[in-house]
């Protein structure tokens, strides 16, 4: 599966946020957009989930335009989303999450569970006792057990510890080995992007700098400084 954008122009209330977004994730690779807090992350993600209407581009999956279809349809192509902030029910436990899907392909309850043992642990907790990480994983789990084509992770690691993060990024590269496409943001260049295939900066709803992993890896300068132009320095870790 690919997902591609061609000039895509999004807003809210009449006004523009996305003045142009061209990006391509495609099966088996992760591409990090990362970008600062305002410059338009969410609501890229949230366009291309359907959530926002895009009100110019284009949004092609496997080359088809979805610009215009609903996010029920663009998720019955495979393509899902694990918004920013932990979605999880506070009195369901992490085993009743996890039926809640109803899991037909090669993620399974206990697939998932593999992935986290630390989640395995707290199968019996409610999502009101779970860390912030475990939340963050639960809902990452849950997403899974829809079996994406395409995967879209708003700000995974966002609040996590850096041992927790690593693990989040860690679990993006297994998920992106298996053959799933992954469009993943970060404000920085963090753990969340550690595993990217490709990097691309956001600034003022626009894709600028894209590099490949290796690349940035090598040498972050390149990322960092386009970001740097766009507001406060951006540290690596
Ligand atoms: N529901 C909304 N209604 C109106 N404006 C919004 C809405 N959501 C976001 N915005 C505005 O759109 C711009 C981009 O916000 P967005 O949340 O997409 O950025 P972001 O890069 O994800 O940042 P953050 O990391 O802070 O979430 C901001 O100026 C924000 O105030």
């Amino acid at each position: 599966m690919r997902l591609e954008t061609t000039g895509l122009r999004a807003g809210y209330h009449g006004g523009t946020v996305l003045h142009g977004v061209d990006i391509t994730v495609a099966s088996g690779e992760v591409h990090a957009l990362v970008g600062h807090n305002g410059a338009g992350k969410t609501t890229l993600v949230h366009a291309l989930a359907g959530l926002v209407p895009a009100t110019g581009g284009r949004v092609l999956l496997d080359g088809d335009d979805v610009t215009r279809h609903p996010t029920h349809r663009r998720a019955r192509r495979g393509l899902a989303l694990v918004p920013q902030g932990r979605r999880v029910f506070a009195s369901l436990t992490v085993a009743e999450h996890l039926t809640l899907v109803k899991a037909s392909g090669p993620w399974t309850p206990a697939r998932v569970l593999d992935l986290f043992p630390q989640l395995a642990q707290r199968r019996g907790h409610r999502g009101a006792h779970l860390s912030g990480g475990e939340q963050q994983m639960l809902a990452f789990a849950r997403a899974l057990l829809a079996q994406p084509a395409v995967l879209l992770l708003d700000e995974p690691t966002e609040g996590l510890v850096p041992a927790l993060a690593k693990q989040i990024a860690e679990t993006v590269a297994s998920v992106r080995d298996e053959g799933t496409a992954v469009l993943v943001t970060a404000p920085s260049l963090d753990s969340a992007t550690s595993t990217a295939d490709r990097v691309t900066v956001l600034t003022g709803g626009k894709t600028g700098v894209s590099a490949d992993g290796d690349t940035v890896r090598a040498d972050p300068g390149v990322i960092v400084a386009a970001l740097a132009l766009h507001g406060e320095a951006t540290p690596t870790e």
